[in-house]
């Protein structure tokens, strides 16, 4: 068995958004939590691996070194081309972590050039000029100006990049993507004769992201959001294809935990305590003040689950989050919920939860951890960019499990999500 692509995401999220693409693109795919130990074998029925990660909040010099991990594994088992995945609306901290992982993984590759573009054009984020539109407007004026830990206030992804870059960063415009492929690679060899050690790609249509897949077969490294998965598996011949979907049937009872404050979440979350379903809210200051709030949480499942799926919550507006923030530090509550949720998860699992739905990047790789997960096979999709998965709990159950990130999804995903799990032999 050959891999042939081997990924590197940073966030959990986004490594099931990722896996999702390349498996509906036709590749068979495994997604692993973390950097599996050197020396173990990749898996044996793979065209490509994901790594999930969560580097993508903390300090550069950690997401550089988990990422050279993942690197040094993906290349002992062999993979042929390295997908650095980030967030489709380019989530950095003030220091990174996009640019320094960038050039760590050009430099052990040992490429003077690369791509970036986060255009996932089916959940509306699009780049032109340069300037990344999150649905009609752009990246600075959309929710993501507030998010509580890589608040993004600058549209311009060139700058963005320069910024964390050493290396000079260039463009390959609209006009060069409409004209082809070949027209984008002439652009490539361009910029890097000029200089430059990557270009922020234009996509505004998946058609576009055809394109670039096309043009950069012969790139070490491709750094992208998850779009760019729908245009390199035909690198290798692969073909859109269904074959990979198929999960076991799922059983046990249901819940959701939600710890993303995106603005789409706060809308699911909103239309779930809609339909009058038990919902518990968990909050920051509560958990900060010593108490009990994931015992709370748990002695609430227990009351509701056998009635249908129940919510545990810590997904609030941007005002609310901001003021826990100056009460809390920003860093410090963050975590504090993420612990609170991956207990709240862990004792969900052990009340019998088997179908669990979870929101928000970071709050996903707290509870992946949490429940001891190794690796995730992917299976239907509920909304673009968000599968169902299958994961083996440490005792040997199956636990499905969907990671969605935070601005992905239908208002009535929560709720969605189950009906698609239980009807998930029907085309998604
Ligand atoms: N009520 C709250 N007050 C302060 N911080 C919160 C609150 N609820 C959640 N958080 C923190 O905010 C962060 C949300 O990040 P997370 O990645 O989980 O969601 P997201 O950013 O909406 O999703 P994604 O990264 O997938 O777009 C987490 O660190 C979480 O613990
Ligand atoms: O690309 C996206 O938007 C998502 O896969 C993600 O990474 C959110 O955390």
């Amino acid at each position: 068995m050959t891999i042939r692509l081997g990924c590197i995401a940073d966030d959990f999220t986004g490594a099931t958004d990722l896996a999702n693409n390349l498996v509906r693109a036709g590749m068979r795919v495994v997604q692993l939590i973390d950097v599996p130990a050197p020396g173990t074998p990749g898996p044996v029925d793979a065209d490509a691996v994901v790594i999930a990660l969560k580097s993508r909040t903390t300090p550069a010099e950690e997401a550089v070194e988990v990422s050279l991990r993942a690197l040094d594994w993906l290349r002992s088992v062999g993979a042929e081309q390295i997908y650095f995945k980030y967030c489709s609306t380019f989530d950095s901290t003030r220091d990174g972590n996009i640019g320094p992982v960038t050039e760590a993984l050009m430099d052990a590759l040992g490429t003077d050039f690369t791509v970036a573009t986060p255009a996932f054009p089916d959940n509306g984020r699009t780049v032109f000029k340069g300037h990344l539109f999150v649905g009609d407007v752009l990246l600075s004026d959309s929710g993501m100006r507030h998010h509580p830990l890589t608040p993004m206030t600058d549209s311009n992804l060139v700058s963005v990049l320069r910024s964390q870059s050493a290396r000079p960063v260039g463009l390959i415009d609209h006009t060069a993507v409409a004209a082809g492929a070949d027209e984008v690679l002439d652009r490539i060899e361009e910029l890097r004769k000029e200089g430059f050690g990557a270009a922020i790609v234009d996509a505004v249509s998946n058609d576009d992201l055809v394109t670039l897949g096309a043009a950069v077969k012969g790139l070490p490294l491709v750094t992208a959001g998850s779009g760019l998965a729908i245009g390199l598996p035909a690198n290798w011949g692969f073909e859109p294809s269904r074959a990979a979907a198929g999960l076991p049937e799922p059983a046990g009872l249901q819940a959701v935990v939600s710890g993303s404050v995106s603005t789409a979440t706060n809308g699911q979350v909103r239309e779930f305590l809609s339909t009058g379903r038990p919902a518990f809210s968990v909050d920051p200051l509560r958990i900060a003040a010593g108490e009990d709030v994931a015992g709370e949480a748990l002695a609430f499942a227990a009351r509701h689950l056998a009635d249908g799926p129940v919510l545990v919550y810590s997904t609030e507006t941007p005002d609310t989050v901001k003021s826990v923030q100056g009460r809390l530090g920003a860093a410090e509550a963050g975590e504090l919920v993420e612990q609170t949720l991956a207990r709240v998860a862990r004792g969900l699992v052990d009340l019998g939860v088997r179908q669990l739905a979870v929101a928000g990047g970071e709050t996903s790789g707290a509870v992946v951890r949490a429940l001891g997960l190794t690796g995730l096979r992917i299976g239907p999709q509920i909304d673009p960019g968000v599968p169902w998965c299958a994961a083996a709990l440490p005792g040997g159950d199956t636990l499905h499990i969907t990671l969605k990130s935070g601005n992905f999804g239908g208002p009535g995903f929560f709720m969605d999500a189950f009906a698609r799990l239980t009807a998930s032999g029907e085309p998604a």
